[in-house]
């Protein structure tokens, strides 16, 4: 990868590359655009097969936390940072602490969360050398764990989407297809559940299928199959990119609905499926619960305000739709519209993100 060429085609501000031999920390800090406020986006551990495949993944993920945050309706730019290693194996308190003063050094352009491999108590330690992070212990006056919260609004967002696609929101009988069942997609099988719908699981960690097995009565299969099963709706949950040509010839469903970020291989895969008829709700604005939650930390946290503005995402998905129709384009370039053109208006008013009191953690106990 040719990173500047990259970083100017995208329009990327910064990239922060941080290394601390004692702990083993490598991590890659991608600020993408600061136009809204300070970059807001999480921290995911990972083992990468190359460093350039890390590169891409926090330059990915950081350019869709723009949009995310941007089409939330949040005060907040897009960032992101992917931590190289095992997070089974390879954390240890010394890394989170050195990777909490390179947050501090940045002096609040850029605020983490967690994401993929990271956990509260990983934020904790962050926290011990930061005030730029969020997600951290509820003792603090934090919100805690985002992924129950980033799968309401998923469960939300499908419900508008299967209006759509269905003609009704409600998602008893249905059959949905569920990849990956971590955090956030077994708090999603569990609303699912709840309101009556069948489900089908896949993990590569055969503990985490299990769990959905036993407490949801789903059924499982293996990694490969998810794609062609008989359902109604796929939740991608697991990682990013796989909605590609591999994958597409295999899907029946009509919508495609779940919490996993850059689900599109390339915007061409959206393209397609939108020719398909499938009613696809952008993976941006349907899984930003979590994000949403977290930033009202920045006001002093309001579980009640945060949840009320996280069930705005039914509206957001809807307001997809309409765009979609309206200018006749794909939904996710529907979605790309509506955070670049909020984007751009702000850009008239100022440009780069500065401090102002409002973005400063400060409403938390110590
Ligand atoms: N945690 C959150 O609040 C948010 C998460 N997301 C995104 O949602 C997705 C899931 O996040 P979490 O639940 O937090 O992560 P997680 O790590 O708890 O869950 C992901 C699950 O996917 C499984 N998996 C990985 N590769 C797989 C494959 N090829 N096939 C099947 N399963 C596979 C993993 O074993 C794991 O159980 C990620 O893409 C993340 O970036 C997006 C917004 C917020
Ligand atoms: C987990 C969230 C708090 C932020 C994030 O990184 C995301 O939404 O992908």
């Amino acid at each position: 990868m040719e990173l500047f060429k990259y970083m100017e085609t995208y329009d990327y501000e910064q990239v922060v590359v941080c290394q601390d031999k004692q702990s083993g920390l490598k991590a890659i800090i991608a600020i993408h655009d600061t136009t809204l406020g300070p970059a807001l986006g999480g921290t995911r551990m990972w083992t990468y097969d190359s460093e350039e495949a890390a590169f891409e993944d926090a330059l990915r993920l950081a350019k869709g936390m723009t949009y995310k945050n941007a089409a939330a309706g949040l005060n907040l730019g897009g960032g992101k940072t992917v931590i190289i290693g095992d997070p089974r194996k390879d954390k240890n308190e010394e890394m989170f602490r050195a990777f909490g003063r390179y947050i501090q050094g940045l002096n609040g352009r850029y605020i983490t969360a967690e994401d993929v491999g990271t956990t509260v108590a990983d934020m904790d330690l962050i926290h011990e050398e930061t005030d730029y992070v969020t997600g951290i212990s509820p003792a603090f006056g934090s919100s805690g764990n985002p992924s129950p919260v980033t799968a309401y609004g998923v469960y939300v967002g499908m419900k508008a989407a299967a209006k759509e696609a269905f003609g009704t929101d409600s998602l008893e009988g249905k059959t949905v297809a569920v990849q990956g069942v971590g955090n956030v997609a077994y708090n999603l099988c569990k609303h699912l559940h709840e309101e009556g719908a069948s489900l089908i699981v896949t993990d590569i960690n055969k503990e985490a299928v299990q769990r959905a097995v036993d407490d949801f009565g789903a059924k499982a299969v293996n990694t490969d199959e998810i794609y062609s099963v008989d359902c109604d709706i796929f939740a991608p949950c697991a990682l990013g990119a796989v909605i590609n040509d591999d994958t597409i010839p295999q899907i029946k469903a009509k919508v495609i609905a779940g919490a996993a970020n850059n689900q599109l291989k390339e915007t061409t895969h959206g393209d397609q499926i939108a020719e398909m008829g499938i009613v696809y709700a952008p993976d941006y604005v349907i899984n930003a619960g979590g994000v949403i939650n977290v930033a009202d930390e920045l006001y002093g946290y309001n579980r009640d305000r945060a949840m009320k503005r996280v069930e705005g995402i039914y509206d957001n998905i809807q307001k997809v739709i309409e765009i979609s129709k309206r200018d006749g384009i794909p939904t996710y370039a529907a979605a790309d519209r509506m955070a670049e053109e909020r984007i751009e208006r702000m850009k008239n008013s100022r440009s780069q993100f500065l401090m102002n009191p409002h973005n400063i953690l400060t409403h938390r106990n110590r």
